[in-house]
C-alpha cells in the first residue's frame, strides 16, 4: 500500500481554560490514503472539528504526529517536540489543504467571484488568469450565473458550492469538511455530497468528511472512523463498519442512517415479538456481498429445521456491494439454534439479537 497522504499518529489534544483541563483527542490514530472519502462520525463534543483541525495545524495537537504526503508536519513524542513547520511556510502547505464549514464563512460585502478570488490573492498568478481560474471555478460548482450576485442573495446550497469553488482555488490534494451538508435540507445536502463524489472521482481529490450524520457517510465515504469522547472507538472501510459495526454508539448510527431504529421500534411494539415464545430469537441479520445471493433462510429452515419469520427486510448499495437487513423471528429447538447462530456467522452475516434467550 502507498504512504497515506495523511497521517495522524497518536493525536492527543488537551485544553486547559481557566485551570479546567478538557482531553477533547485523544491518542487518536487514522491513516487516510489518497482519494480516500474518509467520514468521520460523532456526535457533538466528540472532538472530530478539533482532530480535523490538526491535520493543516489550525490546532496544534498536545502530543503525536502529523504526517502530509510523507512530510512530517508536526511530531511532538513524550514530552519532545521533534519537528514543526511554522510562518509563511505553513501557510503555503495550508493553502493546499482546503476547508468547508457548516455556516459556509463567505464573506458578505464581496460577490461570488471576489469570494473566490480573495482565496488568490497570494498567488503570484496574472490578474487575467486568477481571474479565468475563478471562471473555472464557479463553472465547475455550477454557479457561473451568479458570479455577480451577493451571498445574501444566495440559497444555502449555493452559498456552500462557492465556499467548495473558493477552497478549491489553489488546487489542493486535500479537502476537509467539516459539518458542511448539517445547515442544508436533505435534497441540498444530497447535492453537496454528490459534487463532492464527483470532485473526489474526477480530480483525485482526498476528502476528510466531518459529520454527525451516518447518512452522509453512506452516501458517498469509502472509510469512516467513529468518534466519543475524544476517541476513535473504531475504524475501517465504510462497507464493513456497516455490516459488522462493533461499537454500540456506530450501531446505533447505522440503525438511524438505514431507518431501521424506525422498524427496530415499531416491530419491537408488534403481537409477534411482546409474546416471544420460549426458544424465539427477535434479531437483525445484516449481510453484503455473496451472502445476499444465498437462500439463508432455506438454509435455516433445510438444515436446522429453524422457521425465519421476516417482519422486515431492506437491500441497499454501499460501494456497490449489496447490504441486505432482515427482522425477523427466528423459531426452533435450542440446539439447532445455537448451530443455526454458528451458521449464520459462518456465512458472514452478523446477527444482532434484540430479544429473546440469547440476548
Ligand atoms: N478552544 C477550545 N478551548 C476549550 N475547549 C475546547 C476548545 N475547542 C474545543 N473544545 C472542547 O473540546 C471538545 C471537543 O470539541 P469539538 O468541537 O472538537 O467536537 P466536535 O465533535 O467537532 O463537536 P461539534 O460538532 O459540536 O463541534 C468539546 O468538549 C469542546 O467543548
Amino acid at each position: 500500500m502507498t504512504a497515506p497522504i495523511i497521517s495522524l499518529q497518536n493525536i492527543d489534544v488537551t485544553f486547559t481554560p481557566k485551570g479546567k483541563t478538557i482531553h477533547a483527542v485523544k491518542d487518536v490514530s487514522i491513516d487516510v490514503q489518497k482519494g480516500d472519502i474518509y467520514g468521520i462520525v460523532g456526535y457533538s463534543g466528540a472532538g472530530k472539528s478539533t482532530l480535523v483541525r490538526t491535520v493543516n495545524l489550525l490546532q496544534e495537537p498536545t502530543a503525536g504526529s502529523v504526517i502530509i504526503n510523507g512530510e512530517t508536519f508536526f511530531s511532538k513524542v513524550d514530552g519532545q517536540a521533534k519537528t514543526q513547520i511554522k510562518g509563511n511556510e505553513l501557510k503555503e502547505k495550508r493553502r493546499k489543504i482546503g476547508m468547508i464549514f457548516q455556516h459556509f464563512n463567505l464573506l458578505n460585502e464581496r460577490t461570488v467571484e471576489e469570494n473566490v478570488l480573495f482565496a488568490l490573492e497570494n498567488s503570484k498568478d496574472k490578474e487575467a488568469d486568477k481571474k479565468k481560474k475563478v471562471e473555472g471555478l464557479l463553472d465547475l460548482v455550477d454557479l457561473s450565473d451568479r458570479a455577480k450576485q451577493y451571498p445574501s442573495q444566495l440559497s444555502g446550497g449555493q452559498k456552500q458550492r462557492v465556499a467548495i469553488a473558493r477552497a478549491l482555488a489553489n488546487d489542493p490534494e486535500i479537502l476537509i469538511s467539516d459539518e458542511a451538508t448539517s445547515a442544508l435540507d436533505p435534497k441540498t445536502t444530497r447535492q453537496i455530497l454528490a459534487l463532492l463524489k464527483k470532485l473526489n472521482q474526477e480530480y483525485n481529490l482526498t476528502v476528510l468528511l466531518i459529520t454527525h450524520e451516518m447518512e452522509a457517510v453512506k452516501s458517498i465515504a469509502n472509510k469512516v472512523a467513529v468518534m466519543q469522547n475524544g476517541r476513535v472507538l473504531e475504524k475501517g472501510s465504510t462497507l464493513d463498519i456497516f455490516t459488522k459495526p462493533q461499537a454500540e454508539l456506530t450501531k446505533e448510527f447505522i440503525a438511524t442512517a438505514t431507518n431501521q431504529d424506525q422498524a427496530i421500534e415499531a416491530i419491537s411494539q408488534s403481537e409477534a415479538v411482546e409474546d416471544l415464545t420460549n426458544g424465539q430469537i427477535f434479531a437483525q441479520l445484516t449481510y453484503s456481498g455473496n451472502a445476499t445471493n444465498e437462500p439463508l433462510i432455506t438454509s435455516l429452515y433445510q438444515n436446522f429445521g429453524i422457521v425465519a419469520n421476516i417482519l422486515y427486510g431492506n437491500v441497499e448499495v454501499l460501494q456497490d456491494t449489496e447490504v441486505g437487513s432482515l427482522l425477523v423471528i427466528l423459531s426452533g429447538d435450542t440446539t439447532n439454534m445455537d448451530a443455526a447462530l454458528d451458521f449464520l456467522a459462518a456465512q458472514s452475516v452478523s446477527v444482532n439479537i434484540l430479544k429473546g434467550e440469547q440476548a
